[in-house]
């Protein structure tokens, strides 16, 4: 029996030793806190029931991690601890019954109350006013010399004002990155490509403790003070709270929701009310410090191994969990686009039970290397939607599966394509998918598409709610009856309704190729495309090469156009729509007269100043000339603007004709009457 006992208390300080490395050390941790403190309750609760194990070196009586060889050591004089937790309300009770019965004494105490900053200790030390040394805490006794590193955080001051300090004063706090600044930080990173941080915390310890402080001065960190170590030829006031009070006089910031309150009742009314605000502070907090504020009551009581009797630290209920992702489904939002969705064991986190998670696209999933079966980490910090933002690979199991993307949409079935350089993957079936039938609809009847006058969001919904349609082409064929069935909709309205679905029939081209709703198709493509092809054929038979010689058209409006149009689903809407009548007037080819520039490349380099690159584009391509992006020999001449570079020299060399932007304006005034 105790065997076996001997053997889970060795497992469990094993286990946490490393995540204290992973965490102290490597500022990496690979489980999220809430686990940690379960195991370390674990192995707490093995020691207190079999005391004959208790070892000074347990992680029960430790605190922090080793200080890192590569920072010069500090000696802490007074020791950094830690403090001890309560969880819930009978903990923080316990704490407070605790302490009377060791001071004999049953009045209500005076609390110090102060935000649980999430962050890491670090100790700073004023030398006549000046800031000679800093530290980080590291096991408590020993820690790392970040001198340098924090003096580039900018609420630090270098030097204290006034001139009543004592000679020597050690002031600790906590370092800590505001939400603000921790969202920035890693948005810069992903769009690097570089590893992003897990949580502020981790950020704030990371960037802290780099060899090289420039990269510490470009990150955005703060400090607030809660305590002070070392004091030499000096008076303070007596009391805590007084004591950070007088620190503001020197210049030193401090957290401006610490407070004094009287009472145990005080203090859970505080404990609440900061939880309420929680997700509207600027930074992070784990919980409150509630601190005996009389310095005679702290001395009295004392400290046991790793913490001061006369604090506790009361935590709020994690932010971040651990849980296993069951399976990965597919959605598809109203505009297409498919995103991957955890499922998840249901777990706790962040005050709610979470059983989904957005996985985003493929690239995160990508970056989280995660795999159904997965063990992962759930964050849900404030309102915001559940993150998964750590697999715990030390728990994956041998069975883990590959998360694989479908090919076609779960919903209507037609492709999916992602467009290169394009995070997110989407359904092409915009005109028959479930998932975007309103958005589609809506968008058909728009005032730039069909116009269809008095078809407003609300009765598109009706009918689509109500499966009178499922295609923009299924609205000519709804009778006056069905539009009475209608909320809110007289005989008249419905009469109207009708005739004006009559008259939306006679359209243009740009107009019909813009309603169905071609993502990045606008009403300025649509034209272009109406202008370049002519007729709907040869617009749906447009392979991506012949698509990019339209104004304005590059690749990835080209793969759009193609991959709407290579769906068949989409080609029965269009014929759908052209059998219920839609109709145009047909477009003719430009005449050669009206193309006089007809068979000839120009290309433009340089900066216009009259002219709007695009504009003077377009123009060209409608006198019937080609703009071409490079010089070659078929080019006929170079529009040169100001500060044009390499293409001016190629087309000098060239010997091809150099026109000047004036030129240019000459040129469009003669053909433009
Ligand atoms: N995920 C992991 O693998 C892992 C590993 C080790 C530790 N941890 C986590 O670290 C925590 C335990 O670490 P700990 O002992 O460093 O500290 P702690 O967070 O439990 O409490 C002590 C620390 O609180 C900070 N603090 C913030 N505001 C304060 C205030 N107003 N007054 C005083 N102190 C304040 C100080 O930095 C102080 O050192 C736990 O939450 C644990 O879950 C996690
Ligand atoms: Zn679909």
């Amino acid at each position: 029996m105790s065997t076996l006992v001997l053997a889970q208390i060795t497992q469990l300080r094993q286990q946490l030793e490393d995540h204290n490395h992973n965490y102290y050390v490597l500022d990496n941790p690979s489980i999220p806190d809430a686990e940690y403190d379960r195991l370390l309750q674990q192995l707490s609760a093995l020691e207190v029931a079999n005391p004959e194990y208790l070892s000074t070196d347990s992680p029960t009586q430790k605190v922090g991690g080793a200080a890192l060889a590569k920072f010069e050591q500090v000696t802490h004089q007074v020791p950094m601890l830690s403090l001890d937790n309560a969880f819930s309300e009978e903990e923080f009770s316990a704490f407070n019954r605790r302490i009377k019965e060791r001071l004999m004494d049953n009045n209500e105490l005076t609390f110090c109350c102060e935000p649980k900053l999430d962050g890491l200790a670090v100790s700073i030390l004023y030398r006549n006013g000046v800031l000679v040394q800093a530290a980080t805490r590291g096991d408590g006794h020993t820690g790392e010399n970040i001198t340098t590193n924090v003096k580039t955080i900018r609420n630090v001051p270098l030097k204290l004002r006034g001139d009543d300090f004592p000679e020597e004063i050690e002031i600790r706090g906590e370092v800590f990155m505001d939400s603000a600044g921790f969202d920035k930080l890693n948005a810069e990173a992903e769009k690097r490509g570089d590893k992003v941080f897990v949580n502020p915390r981790n950020a704030a310890a990371g960037s802290l403790r780099q060899l090289d402080s420039k990269i510490t001065a470009k990150r955005p960190l703060m400090f607030y003070a809660y305590s002070i170590g070392v004091v030499t030829n000096g008076e303070l006031p007596s009391d805590h709270y007084q004591q950070l009070a007088k620190l503001t006089d020197w210049g030193l910031p401090l957290c401006p929701e610490t407070k004094l309150v009287e009472g145990q009742q005080a203090a859970l009314d505080y404990y609440q009310d900061i939880l309420e605000r929680r997700s509207s502070l600027k930074y992070e907090i784990d919980g409150v410090v509630i601190k005996i504020n009389n310095k005679a009551l702290q001395e009295r009581l004392g400290f046991v191994a790793r913490a001061p009797r006369w604090a506790i630290a009361y935590k709020f209920p994690a932010q971040e969990e651990i849980t296993q992702l069951l399976d990965v489904e597919f959605q598809v939002g109203r505009t297409g686009a498919i995103t991957p969705v955890a499922r998840l064991e249901p777990v706790f986190v962040g005050g709610v039970t979470v059983s989904n998670a957005t996985l985003h696209n493929r690239d995160e999933i990508e970056r989280l290397g995660v795999k159904i079966g997965d063990t992962v980490i759930i964050r849900r910090a404030g309102d915001v939607i559940p993150q998964i933002t750590q697999v715990v690979l030390e728990r994956r199991p041998t069975d883990a599966k590959e998360i694989e993307f479908p090919a076609t949409c779960p919903i209507c079935d037609s492709h999916i394509e992602r467009i290169e350089g394009e995070a997110v993957a989407r359904c092409t079936g915009g005109l028959v998918c479930q998932a975007q039938r309103k958005e589609a609809i809506k968008h058909f009847a728009s005032r730039k598409a069909l116009d269809i006058d008095g078809l407003g969001d609300k009765i598109v919904e009706q009918l689509v709610d109500r499966e009178l349609i499922k295609t923009p082409a299924d609205l000519f064929i709804l009778k006056q009856g069905h539009f009475e069935s209608l909320e809110r909709m007289g005989p008249k309205s419905a009469k109207n309704l009708v005739a004006a679905l009559d008259d939306a029939k006679q359209t243009t081209l740009a107009k019909f190729l813009y309603s169905l709703g071609i993502r990045e198709v606008g009403e300025a493509t649509a034209q272009n495309l109406a202008n370049h092809f002519l007729t709907l054929d040869k617009v749906t038979a447009a392979t991506t090469e012949a698509l990019v010689e339209v104004s304005d058209v590059g690749e990835i409006v080209a793969k759009h156009v193609r991959g709407f149009f290579a769906e068949q689903h989409n080609l029965d809407v269009v014929t759908a729509l052209l059998e219920q009548g839609i109709h145009w007037p047909e477009l003719t080819p430009p005449s050669e007269d009206s193309q006089p520039l007809a068979g000839l490349t120009y290309v433009l380099t340089g900066t216009l100043n009259e002219l709007n690159r695009n504009d003077a584009k377009a123009r060209l391509q409608q006198l019937g000339a080609k703009v071409s992006g490079s010089v070659s020999a078929k080019t006929d001449a170079l529009i040169a603007g100001e500060k044009a570079g390499s293409k001016l020299t190629k087309a000098q060399d060239l010997g091809i004709e150099i026109l000047t932007e004036d030129d240019l304006i000459a040129l469009l005034a003669q053909h433009n009457g």
